[in-house]
């Protein structure tokens, strides 16, 4: 099978280049083939867009140093979703649904950070705040240059309204870095009616930035409704189109459902994952872009926490 999300080469355009260093026309020729994916499959693959994988290992090295710690250690830094200034923590087994529709929880564990956490397992795990807080940035910078090719793409008055809708730091800020375990199962693990590593759902922002190690299990939905791997790629980042970016250009650019499932062999393997998911600030409104009124405005707080709600099954 022909691998089912176009890949895409950013050297040209890659985060060590400054955009006006660049022409328009690589810049409008990239800006087409992104908005070609979005348009179809909702996802595309990035490769050589300008960070190594060394600060994704060594990222990943620290999540799973606080992922391998004990659950009693673990629940002194819980999931939180106070306001808008006060979230991010420790998610354990089953305890999120990301397929709201089915419970029981998904076989995952995850640790998010947003505005530099108030929580951070400082005492155990001295070396994740600062990968964290590197990585995030590396992601933050990568996603404005994807963001501006939409911009490009659509033809926007101004390329750049959606980047600048998106900021970095600042009480509105809203972007998240979640970082995801999928602890190795045993082989008499009992595996629930339903349940998987991580439930089928389509990703709540703009866009996300997904970095995979080498275990695999990740599906995405095409149209005719089937599941197809998406298999990880070296040296590929995924970047995919959330809701709220398909309701802000109303529906030319779509949001996908993915899915990670229990693999059927190397059930033992854990697996790991990076996501970087950019969200407009806070107090954005999200209006059709078209001018349509094809969707009612709503704030990006708003409609976050209606989903986090939602997945956490309140
Ligand atoms: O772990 C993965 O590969 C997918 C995670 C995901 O889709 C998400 O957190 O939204
Ligand atoms: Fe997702």
């Amino acid at each position: 099978m022909t691998y089912p999300i176009p890949i895409v080469d950013l050297e040209q355009f890659n985060i060590c280049k400054e955009p006006e260093d660049v022409s328009d026309d690589v810049q409008h020729q990239l800006a087409r083939q992104i908005i070609d994916a979005f348009s179809t499959i909702g996802f595309v693959g990035l490769k050589n867009y300008g960070f190594v994988h060394l600060q994704l290992a060594a990222l990943m090295k620290e999540a799973k140093t606080f992922f391998y710690l004990p659950e009693t250690t673990k629940s002194k830094y819980p999931y939180r979703f106070e306001n808008q200034y006060d979230r991010g923590g420790w998610v354990h087994l089953e305890q999120e649904s990301l397929n709201y529709l089915a419970r029981p929880g998904d076989l995952k564990e995850t640790f998010d950070i947003i505005n530099d956490g108030k929580v951070w397992p400082d005492d155990e795990v001295p070396g994740f705040r600062p990968a964290a807080n590197e990585f995030s940035h590396l992601c933050w910078t990568l996603s404005q240059r994807v963001l501006l090719l939409i911009g490009i793409g659509l033809g926007l008055e101004d390329p750049s309204f959606l980047k600048n809708q998106h900021s970095k730091d600042g009480v509105n800020h809203a972007q998240t870095l979640r970082c995801l375990y999928y602890p190795p199962l045993r082989r008499d693990t009992v595996i629930k009616p339903d349940q998987t590593r991580c439930g089928e759902h389509s990703d709540y922002g703009s866009i996300t930035l997904l970095f995979q190690d080498e275990a695999g299990g990740l599906e995405l939905r095409t149209r005719d409704g089937e599941f197809v791997p998406a298999t990880p790629m070296d040296g590929v980042v995924l970047v995919n189109v959330g809701d709220l970016m398909q309701q802000w250009t109303a529906d030319k650019l779509v949001s996908t459902i993915h899915r990670v499932v229990v693999p059927e062999t190397k059930l033992t393997k854990e697996r790991m994952s990076v996501a970087f998911f950019a969200r407009a600030d806070y107090d954005c409104v999200i209006k059709c872009l078209d001018g349509s009124d094809k969707y009612e405005p709503i704030t990006s707080f708003d409609h976050l926490s209606m989903r986090l709600l939602a997945a956490h099954g309140q």
